[in-house]
């Protein structure tokens, strides 16, 4: 604050209005992941469930201010660079190009907060939901319709297109194509994290040296589930390509798996994206929950990640 600032606040308060707005950035849960080809630059082909667990982390934007800034809380905020690397400030400045440019010619900074929830390099998004969140609150305030985010998005990383609607989706392609889900029941929902970073890229690479693409028919999907245990159903007859290379590379992905497996009520356990964060299904948000408490003594041993509850969003729109 200027001194000048001081003596005439309601002046101060018209030169530097602060803006607040924050969004949440939902985890992203890969019910299912085959991989069915793979394009010439090497990106692998896929065909996936979407969806989005209660678990986020929060973007927070304040300004307009001097210049674009980040700044990071939360306790996977650790040893998380706030820096241009960041997908947090990718974002924002590949929409602040974008929109200085194409759009409406508004530019102005903004100071942005992170409260990192969520498990870093776990194969639940958590920095492409970070990225997307970005993009919505830049959207709002430059005026920027969301349409036009899906091209910036898919820039970013395969997995933030999917991450703008937040919204259960089929993605294909490498991620870019979003094609309708089924509506989904209440489930209940369990995420688990060893506490273990696994490299995208190292587990597709594990996963091309291994054996590879499976043919099999596309997964038929129902057009909604209502109740948990439909959805197991059919979700047993598809499978995650990408656990075996993951497990190969991270063992304790096993024991996690297992450890889910054997809590009451348990209809599922699976791992999300590329790994480590598993995820049980359970009959409902209450359900899995109990199992949560039963598990958290041997987590909090063992320096593990829990989160338990239900879908973030149910339906496509
Ligand atoms: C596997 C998935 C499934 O949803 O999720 P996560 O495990 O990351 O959560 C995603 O496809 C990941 O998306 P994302 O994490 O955005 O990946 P990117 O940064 O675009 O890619 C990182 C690297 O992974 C490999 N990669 C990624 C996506 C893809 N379809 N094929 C690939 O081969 C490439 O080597 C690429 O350089
Ligand atoms: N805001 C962010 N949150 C998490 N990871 C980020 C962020 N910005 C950049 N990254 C980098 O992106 C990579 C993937 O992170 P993340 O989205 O958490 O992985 P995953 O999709 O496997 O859960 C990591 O190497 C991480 O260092």
């Amino acid at each position: 604050m200027t001194f000048s600032d001081m003596i005439y606040p309601e002046t101060a308060a018209a030169l530097h209005p602060a803006v607040i707005t924050q969004d949440f950035a939902h985890a992203k849960i890969n019910l299912f992941l085959h991989i069915t080809g793979r394009r010439p630059d090497g990106y692998h082909l896929l065909d996936s469930l979407a969806v989005f667990a209660g678990a986020a982390d929060r973007v927070t934007l304040t300004g307009p201010t001097e210049s674009m800034s980040l700044t990071i809380q939360g306790h996977f905020g650790q040893g998380l660079e706030a820096d241009s690397q960041n997908l947090v400030l990718r974002a924002a400045r590949a929409l602040q190009e974008k929109a200085g440019t194409a759009f409406n010619g508004a530019t102005e900074n903004f100071r942005l907060e992170l409260e990192k929830n969520l498990p870093v390099s776990s194969g639940i998004g958590g920095g492409s939901a970070d990225a997307a969140a970005t993009l919505r609150l830049l959207a709002q305030e430059w005026d920027v319709d969301q349409a036009e985010l899906f091209p910036i998005a898919a820039k970013l990383g395969a997995d933030v297109p999917v991450c703008i609607a937040q919204r259960p989706a089929r993605m294909l392609g490498i991620g870019e194509i979003l094609a309708p889900a089924p509506i989904l029941p209440d489930a209940g929902l369990l995420l688990v994290n060893p506490g273990v970073g696994v490299s995208t890229p190292d587990v597709f690479r594990a996963f091309a040296s291994g054996g590879g693409i499976v043919e099999r028919p596309e997964a038929c999907l129902p057009s909604r589930w209502d109740d948990a245990r439909d959805m197991v159903s059919d979700l047993k007859a598809t499978t995650n390509d990408l656990q075996a290379p993951a497990m190969s590379q991270c063992p304790v992905i096993g024991t996690v798996l297992a450890s889910i497996d054997s809590l009451p009520d348990c209809l599922l356990s699976r791992m999300s994206g590329s790994g480590a964060t598993c995820f049980g299904i359970f009959p409902d948000p209450e359900s899995a929950c109990q199992a949560a408490m039963l598990l958290n003594t041997q987590a909090a041993r063992l320096g593990w990640w829990t989160w338990a509850g239900g879908f973030h969003h149910t339906t496509a729109s």
